[in-house]
Order: structure tokens, then sequence, then C-alpha cells
């Protein structure tokens, strides 16, 4: 068997077209225009890039875009400082703070701060805990996009075994929350579990988000199961290049899998179009307009 390749590009296309429209029609019916601030602290480049392509996509949109770039060097309470002023900024409806920060800010000190209504990572404890009893208005933007990808290609998960293989806040978590809300059996493994292959190999839908390169094997993934690779790691390549690879050793999992995302191209994709998303519906609730179903 050759697994089905999920898109995450054209799935992302499509959620991008329909975000263009419901930003032209909030603008048009209520003069509201979605204002997304971007915050970067240090010189990752892989960070830089992210950020870019967030402040790239929101304007392409139709959105607002502001952009703070703080040095390598700066204290944990300048950037509390700068998220209390976005807090307070009525022309920003979402907030991102790019992770990882640098050793000397402390990420939950940062979350502590974060307004959850402009949290468009949903990261704060607010929105973490909102996910957990099944009321959330912001879904982290990872998961959330595994969720779509699931929904456009295998349709209902109810009653199928996942397992989710990492339990990061930015992904593992919201993500197994996510697939349970949808009835499926869920699964989380991490970097103690025993006799992991044995576990993937039961698993219908099996998401690895370890960031460790192509650690899921071929014979872990159970014939005709969905393979959702979260990883994105830069390996070395022929001619002293780099490539990206996940998780996942894509050349031997595809060849049991029935349907299995690229890396490039596959969920990490759909990340930046879900954080719009975000925004957009952030704008919504904070300008007290119904919540728009994109
Ligand atoms: N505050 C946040 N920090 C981080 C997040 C996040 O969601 N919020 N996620 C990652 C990085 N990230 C966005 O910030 C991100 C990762 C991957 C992609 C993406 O487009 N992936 C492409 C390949 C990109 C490439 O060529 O490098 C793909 O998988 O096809 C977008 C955003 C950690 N930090
Ligand atoms: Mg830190």
């Amino acid at each position: 068997m050759t697994a089905a390749l999920i898109d995450g590009k054209a799935h992302a296309a499509k959620l991008k077209a329909r975000l263009i429209e419901e930003t032209a029609r909030l603008k048009a019916e209520h003069g509201l225009v979605p204002g997304l601030a971007t915050v970067l602290v240090g010189n990752d480049p892989a960070s830089e890039v992210y950020v870019r392509n967030k402040n790239k996509t929101a304007e392409a949109l139709g959105f607002k875009s502001v952009h703070h770039h703080l040095a390598e060097t700066a204290s944990e309470a300048e950037v509390l400082d700068l998220v209390r002023a976005l807090n307070a900024d009525p022309s920003v409806h979402g907030i991102l703070v790019q992770m990882p920060l640098p050793k000397q800010i402390r990420e939950q000190a940062v979350l502590d701060v974060l307004d959850p209504a402009k949290d468009v990572d949903a990261l704060t404890p607010t929105n973490a805990g909102l996910l957990l009893s099944g009321r959330a208005k912001l879904v982290s933007c990872t998961p959330a996009g595994m969720m779509i990808l699931l929904k456009e290609t295998i349709g209902a998960v109810a009653g199928l075994e996942a397992l989710v293989i990492g339990r990061s806040l930015l992904f593992g978590k919201p993500a197994a929350l996510l697939l349970q809300a949808a009835n499926a059996t869920v699964t989380m493994a991490h970097s103690k579990t025993r006799d992991l292959a044995e576990v993937c190999r039961r698993a219908d839908i099996l998401v690895a988000a370890i960031g460790k390169p192509e650690f899921v094997r071929g014979d872990w993934v159970k014939p005709g199961a969905t393979v959702i690779d979260v990883g994105i790691n830069r390996v070395p390549a022929a001619e002293g290049k780099t490539k990206l690879v996940g998780d996942v050793a894509f050349a031997e999992a595809v060849e049991r899998a029935g349907h299995i995302t690229p890396v490039p191209g596959g969920v990490g994709a759909m990340t930046i179009i879900c954080l719009m998303r975000n925004t957009l519906i952030a704008a919504a609730a904070l300008a007290g307009l119904a919540v728009p179903s994109v």
C-alpha cells in the first residue's frame, strides 16, 4: 500500500480564501480591522522566518500587523511590559509571542500576563483550561490545523484509536484533548513510554510530535493508519546542504499508512493560517460581534 498524501498547503489555501472573505465582511459591515501583534525575542533564524511569515500572511488577509523585535539579552521585565502594553492597545486583537524564548525569560511568566482574550496561540492557563472543560474559544494553532486535516481527509474520528507522541503545551496536550473531544480513544505517549513501537502499532491515527528526526519507523505504523507528522527537523543532506525531515521515517511509513502528512507541506503548513483564524475570532469577540464560523 502507498499512502495518500495529506496536502497541508492546499487545505491552508482554502482556509485563507475563507478568511479573506470574512475579513472583508467584518471591515465593510462593522469597520473592524483585525490586528495582530507579533513579539520576537532574540535572533533564532527559524523563529525569524516564522514571525515574518505571520506578519506577511496577516497583511495579505487585510489585517493590521505590527511587529516587535527585542534583543536576545532583553530582560523578562521588558517582555512583560511590552505584553501589558499590547494587552491595553485596542487596535491589537491577537498577541503572538514567538517560542522558544531566551533562557532568562520564563515562558510561564509571559503567559501569565497575556490577556486570554488576545491569546491567539491559546497557551495561557485560561485558554488551556477552557479547552480542558470543553469550552474553548481559541484553540492552539497546529492542533487545530491537525483536526481540520483529519476532518477533511478521513472524516469522523469517533471510535478510532489515536496515539499522540509528545506532551507539550504547544501541541501534544491540546492535540490529545481535541481528539478526545471528537470521540477518538486517545493514548498519550512520551519519552518514558515502554514498548512505544507496539503502542504505535495499535493506532488508527498516529500523531508524532517528539522533535527527533525520523524516530518513528515504518514498521511501527498499523497498515492503513493515518499518520500526522508534526516534527520539523533540519538535518544534513548531500553536498553539505541541509533538508527538513519529520519525526516519522517518511519513505518507510508511506508504504504502510493509508494517509500521511509530508514534511514540509503537511500539518506545519496549517499553523500560520490557523493563527489568523484565531486573530479574526478574537477580533470579533473583543468587538462584541458573533464569532464567525470560519
Ligand atoms: N508562539 C508560537 N511559537 C511556536 C509555534 C506556535 O504555533 N506559536 N509553533 C512552532 C513554529 N511555528 C510557528 O510559530 C511554525 C512552524 C512551522 C510552520 C510551517 O509553515 N512549516 C512548514 C515548513 C516550514 C519550513 O520550511 O521551515 C511545513 O511544515 O510545511 C509554520 C510555523 C514553534 N514555535
Ligand atoms: Mg526560557
